[in-house]
């Protein structure tokens, strides 16, 4: 290469590594493994050793990879946050291994840890309460999340036992279960939101959300592997940890301690076996040099400590031949491409299938008809097209282009400006948007039909029976006709109409939620139910009113306010309401449980750690509290959380408004 190309090459590395980083810490949607990831970051190390004169700023060799955000406080770092050496082999090791050795010699042991694959964290404990969690951010400067890591069972708010020390920093990993991720990322996918790729994904994407009631639906766990203290009593890591642990921190039971590195190579092999036993998933075993003193000796890079290395394991992937790419169109007319691949084992389980996601990746992927391609199962779960094998592409091979109409129907198909997803706009006559949309109707999770299947309902739409959700409740209508038809006994018809019958009982928020309306989940159909009280007010609410609703943002009211503005939904709903299903909440008759708020008024702004909005504002009317809906003199408490709108707090520091915490709240009602 000459030294222009390599300049170059430098430059682009450096471009497409940051760009990786931005998807991988910011997004949380990484598209490259990081077994890839790696060797391009270890190629652009090597460059830039020979090349120094190249070696630019914002080089990711240079810094820890993540970024601070605007949405959240930035706090410093009293100790910064680094990254750790990694490596994907052996030998690295026994390299690694080596250096130690000349500078501190012979004598000294290895803490072998889990490498848990979530996101670190520093957490402030000062006189034994916790005072700020913070993101490792740059490794600098982090974000403050404390609101969403008090949601976290496992992290103690308060130290009572045994602590020695007035203040310190202990830092650990959050993560995920595995089970509970394949719950919550399950929810998604029948709601047509994107699902996270792993775990790990999902859990950095909840720790940054604004809204620490939904991060506390999500159950996140924690293990504190580091403690930091001005006057650490401690002399090595392996006494700190088991000291932590008795002041009631979660501290793996896994970890090891060696005295030489083919202990820890043994430690590796078992645990390459092992962690798929685990109920969380790790991506490699960190080593550390167990003796404070020594750690001192080796010192730092400008990133990763020199006394410490990770071992990663290689993500599983595989090889296989791209068949064709079919199109799957969605209830909500969402068009997903999907890789039908040469069925090809892979972590245990044959793979027939992966997501595309959408336009863009089959873009960033470029593929060709008949392409090998490398398919990944990230997290063990979904798989993904990672990338295509070039070298196998065949000659004369067409490109393959995200399709422009509709599969089912032909409409052409239209893209959100800013949005990854294509829809079909034909809602009304394509038939995989019909079927899908009454068969979420009837789904457990919606109205929970019994008597009614998936199947059931396709065989009733083909035979012309229904063709919108209001014509289940008609179909008795149909009653002698259907008990003619093959495969439908008697009893099956009897079983079905009842369980129609029945669910015109089932709760407004069931309804609302099994209506199907873009982006409006099970929990969003929850919360508007509960603020908006019956349709009409829904229907009638503006942007400003809907954002008002707790959990509703930008985008869930636009999409309301679209589903509303269209004659057939507003029909529909008519129709509906004619049938007798339930379009309001059951107002329980007040009995209060208290008068000790009566004749004072209330406000609740911003998020709390024990309780929702709603919730409070339950406790309060059933105390005989009244709720105003803005700050006026009128205002007898605002009820403030943390973030708070600027121009609340403003005003009602203008106005004198006595704030309360929630705490104080429950102080008003003598709790
Ligand atoms: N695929 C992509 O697009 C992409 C992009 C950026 C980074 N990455 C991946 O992320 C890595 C860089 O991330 P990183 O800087 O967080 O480094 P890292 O994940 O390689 O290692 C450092 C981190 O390990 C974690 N950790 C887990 N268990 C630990 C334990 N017992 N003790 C100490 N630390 C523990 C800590 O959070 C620590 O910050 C890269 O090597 C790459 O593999 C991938
Ligand atoms: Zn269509």
């Amino acid at each position: 290469m000459s030294l222009f190309e390599i300049k170059d090459k430098i430059d682009s590395l450096v471009a497409e590594l940051n760009q990786h980083n931005y998807n991988y810490y910011q997004l949380a949607m990484p598209t490259i493994s990081d077994f890839d990831f790696d060797q391009k970051l270890k190629e652009l190390e090597k460059l830039e050793q020979q090349h120094p004169e190249f070696l630019r700023k914002d080089s990711p060799t240079q810094k820890v990879g993540g970024e601070i955000t605007k949405t959240f406080k930035t706090v410093k770092h009293k100790w910064p946050m680094l990254s750790l050496g990694n490596t994907y082999n052996e030998q690295d090791l026994i390299d690694f291994d080596q250096r130690v050795r000349k500078i501190i010699g012979d004598d000294f042991e290895y803490v072998c840890e889990l490498k848990f694959d979530g996101l670190s964290m520093s957490l402030t404990y000062e006189n034994g309460d916790l005072l700020r969690a913070v993101t490792r951010g740059d490794g600098t400067k982090g974000d403050d999340v404390t609101t969403n890591v008090k949601t976290i069972r496992t992290i103690p708010h308060k130290i009572e036992k045994n602590n020695p020390l007035s203040s310190f920093e202990i830092r650990g990993e959050i993560f995920m279960h595995k089970a509970a991720f394949e719950k919550l990322n399950q929810e998604r996918i029948d709601n047509e939101e994107a699902p996270f790729a792993n775990p790990r994904n999902f859990a950095s994407g909840t720790i940054k959300m604004q809204n620490s009631a939904e991060v506390s639906r999500r159950p996140l766990d924690c293990y504190l592997y580091f403690l930091y203290a001005e006057h650490n009593p401690f002399k090595t890591h392996w006494e700190s940890l088991q000291a932590v642990k008795s002041w009631g921190f979660k501290i793996s039971e896994e970890s090891k301690l060696c005295t030489n590195i083919n202990q820890v190579l043994e430690f590796i092999k078992v645990w390459d076996q092992k962690r798929f036993g685990l109920t969380y998933d790790i991506d490699g075993i960190v080593i550390k040099v167990n003796s404070y003193a020594q750690q001192q000796e080796l010192g730092f890079t400008a990133k990763s400590p020199r006394w410490a290395i990770s071992y990663k394991f290689k993500a599983e992937e595989v090889e296989t031949v791209l068949e064709k790419v079919t199109y799957q169109v969605g209830r909500t007319g969402a068009v997903t491409p999907v890789a039908n691949l040469k069925p090809v084992f892979l972590a245990g389980t044959t793979v027939k299938r992966a997501t595309l996601h959408n336009a863009n990746e089959i873009e960033r992927l470029d593929l060709y008809e008949g392409d090998t391609v490398v398919v990944e199962k990230g997290g063990e779960i979904i798989p993904k097209v990672m990338r295509v094998n070039l070298d196998k592409r065949q000659t004369g091979a067409k490109k393959i282009y995200y399709i422009n109409n509709c599969p089912e129907c032909g409409t052409e198909l239209v893209r959100v400006e800013g949005e990854a997803v294509h829809y079909c706009p034909n809602d009304e006559s394509c038939r995989p948007q019909i079927i899908g949309r009454i068969q979420h109707f009837i789904s457990r999770k919606a109205m929970n039909i019994d008597g009614v299947g998936d199947e059931t309902i396709e065989t009733l739409y083909s035979r012309g029976f229904i063709h919108k959700i209001s014509d289940l409740y008609q179909l008795s209508v149909h009653e002698s006709e259907l008990k003619q038809m093959e495969r439908f006994g008697e009893k099956s018809i009897n079983n079905m109409l009842m369980g129609i019958q029945q669910s015109k009982q089932m709760p407004f928020e069931k309804v609302l939620f099994g209506l199907g309306i873009r982006y409006v989940g099970e929990t969003v159909a929850k919360k508007l139910a509960y603020h908006f009280k019956n349709i009409d007010n829904l229907m009638n609410a503006n942007f400003d009113q809907l954002i008002e609703a707790e959990e509703i943002g930008e985008r869930i009211a636009n999409s309301l306010l679209s589903y509303f503005s269209d004659q057939k939904h507003v029909e529909e709903i008519k129709r509906l309401i004619d049938e007798g299903l339930q379009f309001e909440i059951e107002e329980k008759e007040v009995i209060l449980q208290s008068e000790k708020l009566l004749g004072k008024t209330f406000l609740i702004s911003g998020v709390f750690e024990g309780h929702s909005r709603d919730e409070l504002k339950t406790i309060i009317e059933d105390n005989g509290g009244k709720m105003l809906s803005s700050i006026s003199s009128k205002l007898d408490y605002l009820v403030a959380g943390d973030n708070m709108g600027p121009s609340k707090l403003e005003k009602a520091t203008k106005l004198n408004i006595p704030m309360i915490n929630e705490q104080q709240l429950f102080e008003l009602l003598g709790q």
